[in-house]
């Protein structure tokens, strides 16, 4: 027999969790699922303990840029306060019971289960039954992809689980995908000694974003020593005595004691009964509309959702999903067109709505102004570690903003400021009009409006 509830949430990752503890605040009879840590892949995997890793990396390269600006300094990189930092200040070991009381005192009923989906309004759960009046939330995350390549499977590969949870780092390392995972983890590894090669299938690194973006941060990783090979996939891989060597279809073989598979993500939701809800199970992302709806007393969100892959969009679609859920006055509508992301390479590299190859797809009057970090008033002052570059997108028609890049020391701050432009659609004419504080690096937004 079922027992009755308000709503049951399946995944508490980011997302799962937000909606859960909001929704028990409000009153509603709400039960969690998840069979792994309460939190999901941010917390434990993901945004904060990868941060820890860059913030450490970031300090070491900034005791390098000493020499010739301000003395001498010589720094002897160190994992050991970085694993520890990790384990005690992040993830207490990846234990999540902190979380787990937290959720619980909002008033959710917490089980440490995996959710499938058995009817229209039904969830099983172990060997529970939950029906759910109001409906069942979907924030089931994503899983790493691991490409079917010759030998990698059984192999003791590394994804992003045991690139964060090591406690040593290896002599040397091959990183398999340049997208935000790669990246960030290669020049950390990198910074801290590790010999590292990265593979990247695509031509350039970070390929979704602007191309001038990928070539920046290749620039940096290879300051740090690292080798790319761009264009090409592996073919095979082997693992034998310790190392593993990797042989790339252009012929050439790159080696090193550990892999990392950063190629992407996928969604996992095969066993999650969606045809029991009129959701095909066989596909690549749940499709949301504005009120994060995917069927009849049915919402998704978070990555899921494959809106895009980053904490702020599960949070976002949660807050959307929660005032759908309590039938609030004035719920907000999700839109995406200003979706932020930053990749915390160092020069941190935040983009914000369209690219301008999208935007010409997309059949726009583009029109673009740029400017060069180095050459800002700040960026002279700031020398060394002072690359990056300001690059707007713009609707000629409207005469508005549709997407920027902000790439450099602090990339990801600074688009802050073009992240509401392109949110609001502030006129091109009133950005040009604004007082930019003298020496800013966001003064760089300015001069490249100035092209327009
Ligand atoms: C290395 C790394 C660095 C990142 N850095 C950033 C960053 O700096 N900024 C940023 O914005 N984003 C970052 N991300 C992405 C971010 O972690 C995700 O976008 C975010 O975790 C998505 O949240 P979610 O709730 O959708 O899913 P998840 O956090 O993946 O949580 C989903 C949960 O659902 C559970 N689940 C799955 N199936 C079931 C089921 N059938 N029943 C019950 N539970 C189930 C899982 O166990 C999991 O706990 C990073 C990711 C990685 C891997
Ligand atoms: N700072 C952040 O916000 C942040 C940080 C890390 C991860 N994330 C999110 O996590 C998600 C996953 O990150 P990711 O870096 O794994 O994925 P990604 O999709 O960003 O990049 C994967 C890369 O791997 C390449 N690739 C795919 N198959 C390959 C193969 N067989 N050989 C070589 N290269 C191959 C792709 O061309 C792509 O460049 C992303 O969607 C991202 O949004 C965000």
């Amino acid at each position: 027999m079922a027992e009755q509830v308000d709503v049951v949430v399946i995944g508490l990752g980011v997302g799962g969790e937000e909606t859960a503890g909001r929704l028990a605040e409000a009153g509603l009879n709400v039960v969690g699922l998840d069979p792994r840590l309460v939190g999901g892949e941010c917390p434990y995997w993901g945004c904060i303990p990868s941060k820890m890793m860059i913030r450490a990396a970031n300090l070491i390269a900034e005791t390098r840029r000493v020499d010739g600006m301000a003395g001498t300094a010589t720094v002897q990189p160190d994992w050991a306060p970085v694993a520890k930092r990790i384990r005690e200040e992040a993830t207490d070991s990846w234990n999540d019971q902190v979380a787990v009381d937290r959720l619980v005192k909002k008033g959710v009923t917490f089980l440490r289960e995996r959710g499938t989906i058995t009817g229209p309004r039904t969830v099983q759960a172990g060997d529970r039954e939950f029906e759910a009046s109001r409906g069942i939330v979907i924030a089931t995350g994503t899983v790493p992809v691991v490409p079917p390549i010759d030998g990698l499977a059984g192999t003791p590969y590394w994804t992003n689980h045991e690139a964060i949870e090591a406690d040593t780092l290896p002599a040397s390392i091959v990183v398999l995908g340049g997208g935000a995972i790669g990246l960030e983890l290669t020049q950390v590894f990198a910074r801290f000694g590790v010999d590292v090669t990265l593979v990247e299938g695509a031509g350039q690194v970070l390929s979704m974003e602007e191309p001038e973006s990928g070539q920046l941060a290749r620039e940096a990783l290879e300051r740090d020593g690292v080798t790319f090979h761009t264009g090409v996939h592996a073919k095979q891989v082997s693992h034998r005595g310790g190392t593993f060597t990797i042989t790339l279809d252009d012929g050439e073989t790159v080696t090193g004691e550990k892999l990392l598979v950063a190629t992407g993500r996928r969604v996992d939701v095969a066993a999650l009964g969606l045809d029991q809800v009129g959701i095909d199970p066989g596909v690549r992302r749940i499709e949301v509309d504005e009120h994060v709806r995917a069927a009849d007393g049915v919402w998704a969100l978070g990555d899921v959702t494959g809106v895009g892959n980053f904490t702020h969009n599960a949070m976002y679609q949660a807050n959307v999903a929660v005032f759908d859920i309590l039938g609030s006055e004035g719920a907000p509508e999700a839109s995406y067109h200003a979706m932020p992301r930053v990749t915390f390479t160092d020069p941190e590299i935040g983009a914000v709505g369209m690219t301008e190859k999208q935007a010409r797809e997309a059949g726009l009057d583009v029109k673009i102004g740029s400017a060069q970090i180095p050459v800002s008033s700040r960026g002279w002052i700031h020398k060394a570690g002072n690359e990056g570059f300001i690059k707007l997108v713009v609707d000629n028609e409207r005469g508005v903003l549709v997407g920027a890049t902000s790439a450099g020391p602090t990339g990801g701050e600074v688009l802050g400021a073009l992240a509401v432009a392109v949110h609001a659609a502030v006129p091109v004419y009133s950005l040009q009009q604004m007082i930019y504080a003298y020496p800013t690096f966001h003064r760089a937004i300015g001069d490249a409006l100035k092209q327009l």
